[in-house]
C-alpha cells in the first residue's frame, strides 16, 4: 500500500505561478528584441540593482577576481575542475565519429562536430553557484566548442570573484556579470554588445528556465534545469537524522524546491518531520528549506521497494538519493530521473560541487526524454554519404525511382532516374535489394 504521509501545501498552485512565469520572459525577451543593450540596461537596474559601465569583465578585473581568492579556495575549485574534466573527457572518448560501407559501393558516415558558439548561464541570485561554471564551461571545453560565454548576476552589487575565477579556470572566453532572463536573451539575440551564441546551457530559477524554453528553436538548449528537486528513497539500514540532512540541504536552494521522502520504513516515516526541524535548527537557510518543504515536500510510506520505485517513477525527480539495503536494484530499473546517487557514502552535494558528474540535471519532469547535461550535449552529430561505382549509384537510384513515385514527388524521380540512365545497367535494382 503508498500511503502519501505528507504532501506539499502549494502544490496545487503551480500552474498558475508557471502561467505567470511565462508572462513575465515574454515581455522580458520582447524588449530586449526590440531595444537590444537599453532593455538589457534596464532589467539588470531592475531586477539586481546593478549598472555598471560595462557588464564584460575586462582582463584586469579577472585578475583581480582570482587574486583575491584564498590558495585552499583556487586549489578546491581547481581539484573540482579535474575531476569534472576526467569524466567528461571519458564520456567524450565514448563518441565516435563512424564511416561505413552498408552496401557494395555505398558508403555512410556521421562526424561529430562541436557547436560554434555557446552561452553559459551561472546562477547566482540567492547563492554563488560556483560549480554551474565547472559544469558548463568546462563541459563545453572539453567538447571543443570554440567561444564559450559565461554569464553570471551581480552578488551584493558586484560579480563574484569565485564564479568569475571558477568561470576564467574553466576555460571562458568572454565573462559577463549579467543575470536572469536579461543575461540569457541577451546572448541568444545578440546585442550591441554581445554577439549571439548558438546554444544556450546551464540551470537558473524559473525564470532563467523558462526563457531557455521560449528562445528554444532561435537558439540550441541543453536541457530544462530549473528549481532543484530531491528525492531520497530509503529503508531501514539509515536513520531519519540522514534523511533530513540530504532533503533539507537540497530545500536550501530555494523555496520552490521539492523535497520527497520515499521509504518502506514506518520508523523513517514516523520520524522525519522532527528530524527535519532538528535539521533546520542547525541550518542558516533554514527560512528558505523550511518553506520549500512546507509548500512542496512529501513524504510517502510505501510496503514494498516496487511500489516505492513506481512512486520515483511516477514523480520523475532530478535527484534520486538511494539509501536501501540493495541500491542497485533501483539503478538496474528505474528509467526517469535526473541522476542517482547510490548508497549512503555519497548524497547530492558531492554531485553539486566535486565529485565529477554533472550537476546540471533535468526538473519539472524533463527527466522522462533527457538525461543531464553532459559532453555530448555540446556535440552535433552530422551524416555523410558517397558513393563509390557506378553500379551503386544504378542500384540505388532503381529503387529510389520507384519510391519516389509512391509519394508522387516527379521531382524526386528525376534526381534518381538521371543517375540509373547515365550510370547504370537494367539489372542494378536486383543488385540493391
Ligand atoms: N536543475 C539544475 O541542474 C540546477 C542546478 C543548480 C541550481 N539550480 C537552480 O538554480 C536556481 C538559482 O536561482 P537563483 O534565483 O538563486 O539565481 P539565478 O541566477 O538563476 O536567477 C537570478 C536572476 O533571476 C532574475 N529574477 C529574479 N526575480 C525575478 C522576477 N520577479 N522577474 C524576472 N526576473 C527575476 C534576476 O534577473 C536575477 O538576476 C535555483 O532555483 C536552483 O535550484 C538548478
Ligand atoms: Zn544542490
Amino acid at each position: 500500500m503508498i500511503q502519501q504521509l505528507k504532501t506539499g501545501v502549494r502544490k496545487a498552485q503551480r500552474a498558475a505561478d508557471n502561467a505567470q512565469i511565462r508572462a513575465t520572459v515574454e515581455a522580458i525577451i520582447a524588449d530586449i528584441e526590440a531595444r537590444g543593450d537599453e532593455a538589457v540596461r534596464e532589467y539588470a537596474a531592475k531586477f539586481d540593482k546593478f549598472e555598471p559601465k560595462s557588464f564584460r569583465l575586462t582582463q584586469d578585473e579577472i585578475d583581480a577576481c582570482i587574486a583575491s581568492l584564498s590558495r585552499q579556495a583556487l586549489e578546491d575549485i581547481k581539484f573540482a575542475q579535474a575531476q569534472i574534466r576526467r569524466f567528461a573527457q571519458i564520456q567524450k572518448a565514448t563518441l565516435r565519429d563512424v564511416e561505413i560501407e552498408t552496401l557494395p559501393g555505398v558508403v555512410l558516415g556521421h562526424r561529430n562536430i562541436p557547436v560554434n558558439s555557446v552561452g553559459c548561464y551561472i546562477p547566482g541570485g540567492k547563492y554563488p553557484l560556483i560549480a554551474s561554471a565547472h559544469m558548463s564551461v568546462l563541459t563545453a571545453k572539453v567538447a571543443g566548442v570554440k567561444r564559450i560565454v559565461a554569464c553570471a548576476p551581480p552578488q551584493n552589487g558586484k560579480p563574484s570573484a569565485e564564479i568569475v575565477a571558477a568561470m576564467h579556470l574553466a576555460g571562458a572566453d568572454e565573462i559577463y556579470c549579467l543575470g536572469g532572463v536579461q543575461a540569457v536573451a541577451a546572448m541568444a539575440i545578440g546585442t550591441d554588445s554581445i554577439a549571439a551564441v548558438d546554444m544556450i546551457v546551464g540551470p537558473g530559477n524559473a525564470f532563467v528556465a523558462e526563457a531557455k524554453r521560449q528562445l528554444f528553436g532561435r537558439v540550441g538548449i541543453d536541457l530544462l534545469a530549473g528549481p532543484t528537486e530531491t528525492m531520497v528513497i530509503c529503508d531501514d539500514t539509515v536513520d531519519a537524522e540522514l534523511v533530513a540532512v540530504d532533503l533539507m540541504g537540497q530545500a536550501e536552494h530555494g523555496p520552490t524546491s521539492p523535497a520527497y521522502c520515499i521509504t518502506t520504513s514506518k520508523k523513517i516515516a514516523a520520524e522525519l518531520p522532527a528530524a527535519t526541524e532538528t535539521v533546520l535548527a542547525r541550518l542558516e537557510s533554514a527560512p528558505t528549506a523550511r518553506t520549500a518543504w512546507e509548500d512542496y515536500g512529501e513524504i510517502i510510506l510505501c510496503d514494498t521497494d516496487e511500489e516505492a520505485l513506481a512512486e520515483a517513477e511516477r514523480l520523475c525527480s532530478e535527484h534520486v538519493q538511494v539509501m536501501t539495503k540493495d541500491p542497485d536494484w533501483y539503478l538496474a530499473r528505474m528509467t526517469r530521473y535526473g541522476a542517482l546517487f547510490l548508497g549512503q557514502r555519497t548524497n547530492v552535494a558531492y554531485g553539486d560541487k566535486v565529485i565529477g558528474t554533472n550537476h546540471t540535471l533535468p526538473t519539472q519532469g524533463a527527466g522522462r526524454y533527457t538525461g543531464g547535461l553532459w559532453v555530448g550535449k555540446f556535440i552535433k552529430t552530422h551524416t555523410y554519404q558517397r558513393v563509390l561505382t557506378n553500379e551503386a549509384s544504378a542500384a540505388i537510384g532503381e529503387v529510389c525511382d520507384r519510391l519516389c513515385r509512391l509519394e508522387h514527388l516527379p521531382g524526386h524521380a528525376e534526381q534518381a532516374a538521371i543517375r540509373v540512365r547515365r550510370f547504370g545497367g537494367s539489372n542494378a535494382a536486383g543488385q540493391a535489394a
